[in-house]
Order: structure tokens, then C-alpha cells, then sequence
């Protein structure tokens, strides 16, 4: 969605995570829950950026399949570039992300093809 952004190829950027890093960074929060009293806000994130493409092009590596797409016009309200500065909960805490895009393509190709309707019962494919 959008292809016109001040990005290196014109389409958003974003700092994906793998989500066996965001259940890490929430387990390692339980391990510090009684440091201290009140609340603390921690960035979870790689620090670093992938575009649209980069992702789709990944992702295609991980199938092993080019993925036919559109460019569809921006959408509003999205911003051209989102990254994540998780140094706080590095210094604090040691955490940091251990999973490349790589890895996040090939886990999610490796979930949809084991479960091709999500969690549903009953697979209609
Ligand atoms: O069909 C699609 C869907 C998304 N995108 C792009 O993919 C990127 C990621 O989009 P999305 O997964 O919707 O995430 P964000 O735009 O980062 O927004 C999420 O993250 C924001 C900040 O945390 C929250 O405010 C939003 O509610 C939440 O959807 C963006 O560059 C979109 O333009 C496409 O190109 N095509």
C-alpha cells in the first residue's frame, strides 16, 4: 500500500519482530517483576527496518515461490518508516531480538502450511 514513501524503494518500512522474541522479552519482564515498585516502559525491537518488498522478497525466498502483488495506493494514517529503539531493555535487562526476517518468513511459512486455517478445527482447504 504505496509505493511513493521517502524510502529507499518507496514502499513502508517497519521493525518486524519475530514473536518468540516478544514472548521472550514478556518472560524476561516476569523475571524482574520484583526489582523494584512501579511501572517501566521498554521498546521491544530488532532497531532495525524492512520495506514492503524486502519483506515480500524474503518471504518468497522462504517459499521458494515468487508471490504475485499489487501496489495499491497508501493508506492513510501510515507513516513511512516505524523502528523500534529497544536499547533501554538491553541496558536494563540484557534482552535483545535473536531472529532475523529470515527466520520470521520461514517460521510463518512453516505454521501456514501446518495449519492452513489458522487454529480452526476443521480445515476447508
Ligand atoms: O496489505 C497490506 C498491509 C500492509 N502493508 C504495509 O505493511 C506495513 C505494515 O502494515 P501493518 O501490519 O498494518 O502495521 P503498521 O502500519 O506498522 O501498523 C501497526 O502498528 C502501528 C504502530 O504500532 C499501530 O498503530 C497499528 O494499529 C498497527 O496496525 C506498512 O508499511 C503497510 O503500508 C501493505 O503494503 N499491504
Amino acid at each position: 500500500m504505496g509505493d511513493d514513501y521517502p524510502t529507499p524503494d518507496g514502499t513502508g518500512v517497519r521493525d518486524y519482530i519475530h514473536v518468540v522474541d516478544v514472548a521472550d522479552g514478556h518472560r524476561v519482564a516476569l523475571d524482574h517483576l520484583d526489582d523494584e515498585r512501579g511501572l517501566r516502559v521498554f521498546n521491544l525491537g530488532t532497531g532495525s527496518g524492512a520495506s514492503v518488498l524486502e519483506l515480500m522478497a524474503e518471504f518468497a525466498s522462504a517459499v521458494g515461490a515468487p508471490i504475485p502483488y499489487r501496489v495499491e495506493a497508501r493508506r492513510p494514517g501510515d507513516v513511512p518508516a516505524l523502528i523500534a529503539d529497544a536499547g533501554r531493555v538491553e541496558r536494563a535487562w540484557g534482552w535483545r531480538t535473536t531472529r532475523d526476517l529470515a527466520a520470521m518468513c520461514a517460521d510463518a511459512w512453516h505454521f501456514q502450511r501446518l495449519h492452513p486455517t489458522g487454529y480452526s478445527a476443521s480445515p476447508t482447504v
